[in-house]
């Protein structure tokens, strides 16, 4: 948790350190409105404030433009939703606020789940207070309606930057000169994904009409992360901000002269502030304290492996487990989805009664090539269940909030430090226990010592005790034990039997070939110092077929993905960077 005493002592506000989530003062004692505390203890069940919004609430109500750094899970979607609720009441006891005026607060996100997800929060909010109506926009929904609803006006709108745009510049009933809050929650993933662009039109239009404006605008940033890019949008988009849960050696707001989009293109690296940044990329992040951080050290050929052993573990060991696995690519996703829900255990059993799925648990799968309807049930049934399976890209890595979720694997590395704090956050959240497990093959252990410089530590897991476990092994006691990974009896056999499982149900193979070349793909795409570890040359492509329950590695792909690597090359090289990850993960 933050060290910042100095917006401590300005509030006097006695946080108490020996509860690690939960402060010990009230909502009342941080200055928000009577009502609006009621609704949070009736409406959301929230008692008391966390640590981070005990120390952000009273400085953001102060309307100070404000950067918030604190760790996953702690609350922090309340401490932008709240002031902004709390201001519009005490404006309301004034002067009646209604529809027509407006939109006054503007909460930029960068995915459609999170979208919904602060919507959702703020609905809550808002139920007993029927002339503040909040609203989402996003890409993907009918523009039509979207248009319907802005027209009739919406107090608090929820968007992504895409939509928002395309509606400031096209919608002309929009009303937004009352703006007075410009809110971006998870703020490195907006510029992450690619939206420095739109990021920058958008200050533009809303910067210009403020300039005309008699409204004061109070702009906060918020993300578990920071990284050069927020530095940048900090600095373009909030005046002597306050910094909330960061110490002065992880980041100085410092002029820099480039833009949004020539960082994201990764121009022209060698700017002032950037050596600032350079620092920032250096410092230690906040982690949940509680959180079991491990690692699996994994030859490629035997991964599907220990991952499916893996999760018959979890679900046989526990009535309820909630388990989300991150993977690289939506193809990967969808490969190991229909795997999983079809693989049955033991292998050729003649009876229908003695075989059963080997992973017996409910499985949802979430990436951004799914169409919208299914996207949101997946999100919303996997929110709701008390034990199930949730494969994903980083779509799920930022700001959602699944509860009870007791383990994240991240069976596909996820490169950027940031990103492995984000996914793993997705556990251990307010104060509840989590694990994390990350895949690593013996070639990527480096890339422990890149999460070290961040203070990220991970223990091993032991697996040769997990294998020599499993129920398979026990029923062939002339097997030696303490074999090496490979000769594991219960790998040879498990791997043999998912074989056979992909080459006698022909979707699944053609799911399985696009997984393994959008998985390379991917491999090849790794930025900056990752590319020294993740190098795409050190993998041996059969093994990574294997991986994919492929008997031997596709030549069709092989020989076109050789081209295709080299086309990507030669590119990066003319253009003297690389936009890569992004594109591929965008989910
Ligand atoms: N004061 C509170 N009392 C009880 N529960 C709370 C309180 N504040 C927030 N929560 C709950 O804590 C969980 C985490 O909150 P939230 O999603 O805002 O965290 P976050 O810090 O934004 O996480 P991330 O960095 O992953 O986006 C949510 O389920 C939320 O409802």
């Amino acid at each position: 948790m933050s060290k910042n005493t100095k917006n401590e002592e300005k509030h006097s506000i006695e946080v108490a350190h020996d509860d690690k989530v939960f402060a010990s003062c009230t909502f009342e004692t941080l200055g928000l409105h009577t009502r609006l505390c009621n609704i949070l203890e009736e409406k959301l069940g929230f008692k008391v404030p966390t640590h981070i919004q005990a120390q952000a609430v009273p400085v953001i109500l102060s309307g100070k433009h404000v950067l918030v750094n604190a760790a996953t899970g702690t609350g922090k979607t309340l401490v932008y939703l709240a002031p902004v609720v709390h201001h519009l009441l005490l404006q309301n006891d004034k002067q009646r606020i209604n529809r027509a005026d407006g939109t006054y607060a503007l909460v930029l996100v960068p995915t459609h789940e999170l979208c919904m997800q602060v919507y959702e929060t703020l609905d809550k909010m808002l139920h007993r207070l029927h002339w503040l109506v909040p609203g989402y926009i996003m890409g993907g929904e009918s523009r039509a309606k979207e248009k319907a609803r802005l027209r009739k006006g919406v107090s608090i709108l929820v968007s992504t930057p895409g939509r928002l745009l395309d509606h400031l510049k096209n919608t002309s009933s929009f009303v937004y000169t009352n703006l007075r809050w410009l809110i971006f929650d998870e703020a490195d993933r907006i510029l992450e994904l690619g939206y420095g662009k739109e990021i920058e039109e958008i200050l533009t239009v809303l910067g210009s009409r403020q300039d005309k404006s008699t409204v004061q605008r109070q702009n906060l940033l918020l993300s578990a992360t920071l990284n050069d890019k927020v530095n940048h949008l900090a600095n373009i988009s909030l005046e002597n901000p306050v910094t909330i849960g960061l110490d002065d050696k992880k980041i100085q707001i410092k002029p820099m002269c480039k833009t949004l989009s020539s960082l994201e293109a990764g121009v022209d690296n060698a700017s002032d502030g950037l050596e600032k940044l350079t620092n920032s990329s250096n410092g230690e992040y906040n982690m949940p304290a509680q959180l079991i951080q491990r690692y699996v050290k994994v030859s490629c050929g035997s991964r599907l492996v220990v991952l499916m052993s893996i999760l018959k573990k979890l679900f046989e060991g526990s009535a309820t487990q909630k388990i989300v696995v991150f993977f690289s690519t939506c193809d990967a996703v969808d490969f190991h989805y229909l795997l999983m829900s079809e693989f049955q255990w033991p292998p050729n059993s003649n009876s229908e009664a003695e075989s059963r799925l080997f992973l017996e648990c409910k499985t949802y799968k979430l990436h951004g090539n799914m169409d919208h309807g299914e996207r949101r049930s997946s999100f919303n049934e996997f929110k709701t269940e008390k034990s199930a399976l949730l494969l994903s890209t980083d779509v799920s890595a930022r700001g959602l909030d699944f509860p009870q979720v007791r383990c994240i694997i991240q069976y596909d590395s996820p490169g950027e430090a940031t990103e492995y704090v984000h996914r793993v956050g997705r556990t251990a959240r307010l104060g509840e226990r989590g694990d994390s497990l990350l895949f690593l093959q013996p070639i990527e252990i480096d890339y422990l010592d890149e999460l070290k410089r961040h203070g990220v530590l991970l223990s091993e897991y032991p697996l040769l005790k997990l294998l020599d476990s499993m129920p398979f092994y026990g029923r062939n006691p002339n097997v030696k034990k303490f074999v090496s990974l490979e000769t594991h009896h219960w790998v040879l056999s498990l791997q043999k039997a998912l074989e056979s499982c992909v080459i006698t149900e022909p979707s699944l193979k053609k799911l399985a070939m696009s997984a393994f070349c959008s998985w390379v793909r991917a491999y090849s795409a790794h930025r900056g110092e990752l590319k020294s570890i993740f190098m795409v040359k050190k993998l041996h492509l059969g093994h990574v077929a294997k991986s994919f329950a492929l008997k031997e590695q596709p030549s069709l792909v092989g020989g076109s993905f050789q081209k295709q690597l080299k086309k990507r090359n030669r590119d990066q090289k003319h253009k003297g960077g690389s936009k890569r990850r992004r594109i591929i993960s965008k989910s």
